[in-house]
């Protein structure tokens, strides 16, 4: 079976993108919305982009962007993937794979039972999904807000395309939530921060070694 793969979000110092690859992580993500903690400029991004040894993606994190600043950024900075992590439609999904030939990532948020439709859909479209906690309402930031929901949902579901769990993740919880969920790939951003938009070196080394231990076990879930 092959490894967990790790994708840590919202980087913003080249010491946490040399932790994040000597931790043996596949993905880092890019945070382009202005109102986080963890939001780059497209100077930042593309320095950490530049810096990042091969093999370990470039992730641009988007919300509800227009085209104008896709373009900025898939224009200035080095990518493997978009992150769409606002209410981007399938279409919009569609139009974006074609516009920019790069993979698609759609986050989806999931609260309870009644969200699952949801990614069946945009499986369909979609080059991964990110399957996130539902952001609360009034939340400033639809995502990286440290909460988790009931795994026990996922159990025993498969989509048509590779899937990636989120939300409250942490280097104590990860081995359980990918033995309730089957994931084979895990996204954190606060679960490894020393204070919000900071990353903890040691605490990004502490989840990726957890996660790859949980991934030598076959994901039996326990309900
Ligand atoms: O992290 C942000 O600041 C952010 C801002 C706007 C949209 C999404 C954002 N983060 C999304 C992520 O990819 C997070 O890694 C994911 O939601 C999990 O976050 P956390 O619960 O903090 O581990």
């Amino acid at each position: 079976m092959d490894d967990i793969r790790v994708k840590i979000c919202g980087l913003k110092r080249p010491e946490e993108v040399a932790a994040a690859a000597g931790a043996g992580v596949r993905y880092i993500g890019l945070v382009f919305f202005p109102r986080s903690p963890r939001a780059v400029s497209l100077g930042q991004a593309r320095s950490l982009a530049l810096e990042a040894p091969v093999g370990l993606a470039k992730v641009a994190l988007v919300v509800d962007a227009e085209d104008a600043l896709l373009d900025q950024i898939v224009e200035t900075v080095p990518l493997d993937m978009l992150q769409l992590h606002g209410r981007e439609s399938v279409e919009r999904v569609v139009e974006l794979r074609a516009r920019y030939g790069l993979p698609v990532m759609k986050a989806v948020g999931v609260a309870s039972e009644e969200d699952l439709p949801a990614l069946q859909e945009y499986a369909r479209v979609a080059d991964q999904l990110l399957v996130d906690a539902k952001a609360p309402k009034g939340s400033v930031l639809p995502g990286g807000n440290g909460l988790s929901f009931d795994w026990r949902l996922l159990a025993g579901r498969r989509w048509p395309c590779p899937w990636m769990l989120a939300g409250g993740l942490t280097p104590d919880n990860v081995g359980q939530a990918i033995a309730l969920t089957g994931a084979r790939q895990v996204d954190v951003s606060s679960g490894v921060e020393s204070a919000p938009g900071v990353k903890d070196l040691d605490k990004i080394a502490a989840f990726a070694s957890a996660a790859a231990a949980a991934g030598t076990v076959d994901a039996v879930p326990r309900l």
